[in-house]
């Protein structure tokens, strides 16, 4: 029991962009992260609700997300004045669009750098594929806690101000807890079959259209794009992929897999491309070159790329957000260096 305990903590209160929980709905936060999930930094709650229409509640809490206002910052109509003050054009800050399935570090990275003003542009939209809140039965958080059924009910009874009813797991992910923190709209995509959570891939361009979003940027995405999006954004998609591509890319290749696989060469590093219909094999656009050390472990890699890549993206997020991308008669995509715009590089 105290291991469960240790595991789980209780908040009588509803965080920040978390349904309104009615009194006897206890959420608890559950420090537990499986090994299946620690590249996801998936993060579990689980809320007690005393109601049996908790499907009805999620169902509500995610309409919110297809009804939402796409948002435009303050800053956006400040920086838009001081940009034709400046370019005398009238080309307004670019709009982004990021995905995300797991921790969010470079989605972070990228609004920090945005609020730093190292970047012109506005983050108008988080799409992630991990639902907001889901109901389960008592037997099946017991098999993800792993732990027995009574044991769940009698460490939450003994919690409890009532009888529980059922219990719900938040399976949310980083940055998508970031984003509404930073009042940045999520929408959960794409449709999932289990629940009713999720938007179409018509209904997301619908939402990206209304939000004007100028470039979608993949960041630990793990979803495949289908080929209806790319047409819809051609040459505004972006991924970053944590191994030197054409290296280590493909189906099956994410998070720590391929930094597993990474680990048998002398170097590795982040790959930005743009994307295409098939993972990771559109056109490169930039690259960082990290050395694989011979006592490194899987992590101490994939942290030691995840820092180049933290400084790679925003790179090229501001490049992409200052029309620095120039594209090669061959095809290739090169950045105009932003301290000396004869070079491309
Ligand atoms: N059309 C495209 N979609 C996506 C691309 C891309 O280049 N083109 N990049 C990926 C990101 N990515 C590598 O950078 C990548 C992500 C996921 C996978 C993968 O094998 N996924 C599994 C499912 C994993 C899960 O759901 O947990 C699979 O498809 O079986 C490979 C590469 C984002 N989308
Ligand atoms: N093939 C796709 C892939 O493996 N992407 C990788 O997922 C991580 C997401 O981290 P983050 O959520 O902290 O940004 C990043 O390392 C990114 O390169």
């Amino acid at each position: 029991m105290e291991a469960l305990a240790s595991s789980i903590r209780i908040i009588l209160s509803s965080p920040p962009g978390f349904m309104e929980s009615s009194p006897k709905c206890l959420v608890l936060r559950s420090a537990s992260r499986d090994a299946s999930s620690s590249c996801l930094g998936l993060k579990q709650r689980q809320t007690l609700k005393k109601t049996s229409s908790f499907n009805g509640v999620l169902q509500k809490a995610d309409r919110k997300n297809l009804g939402f206002e796409c948002r435009c910052d303050a800053s956006e109509t400040e920086n838009y004045v001081e940009m034709k003050k400046t370019s005398g054009s009238s080309a307004r800050r670019k709009r982004l669009a990021v995905f995300v399935s797991g921790g969010g570090s470079n989605f972070r990275s990228i609004h920090e750098a945005i609020k730093g003003k190292l970047v012109h542009g506005d983050i108008s939209v988080l799409v992630t594929d991990k639902p907001g809140l889901q109901s389960f039965h008592v037997p099946t958080v017991a098999s993800m806690m792993k732990k027995s059924s009574s044991e769940i009910v009698e460490y939450i009874s003994s919690q409890l101000l009532g009888e529980i009813i059922a219990v719900g797991i938040k399976v949310g992910c980083g940055g998508a807890e970031y984003a509404r923190d930073n009042q940045i709209p999520v929408v959960v995509y794409p449709h999932l079959k289990s629940s009713s959570d999720g938007v179409s891939t018509s209904d997301l361009i619908a939402i990206l259209r209304k939000c004007e979003v100028d470039f979608i940027l993949l960041a630990g995405f793990l979803k495949l794009i289908p080929v209806e999006l790319v047409r819809e954004y051609p040459k505004s998609i972006v991924n970053i992929h944590p191994s030197l591509l054409p290296a280590f890319g493909g189906k099956g290749f994410y998070g720590l897999k391929v930094h597993k696989a990474n680990s048998t060469c002398r170097y590795s590093g982040p790959t930005i491309h743009f994307v295409d219909e098939n993972y990771d094999t559109g056109r490169t656009l930039a690259q960082r070159v990290v050395p694989v050390l011979a006592d490194d472990s899987v992590e101490d890699l994939a942290a030691r790329v995840l820092e180049q890549e933290h400084k790679l993206y925003v790179e090229v997020v501001s490049a992409l957000c200052d029309d620095r991308i120039v594209w090669r008669e061959d095809g290739v995509p090169l950045i105009r260096s932003k301290e000396n715009p004869e070079k491309l590089y």
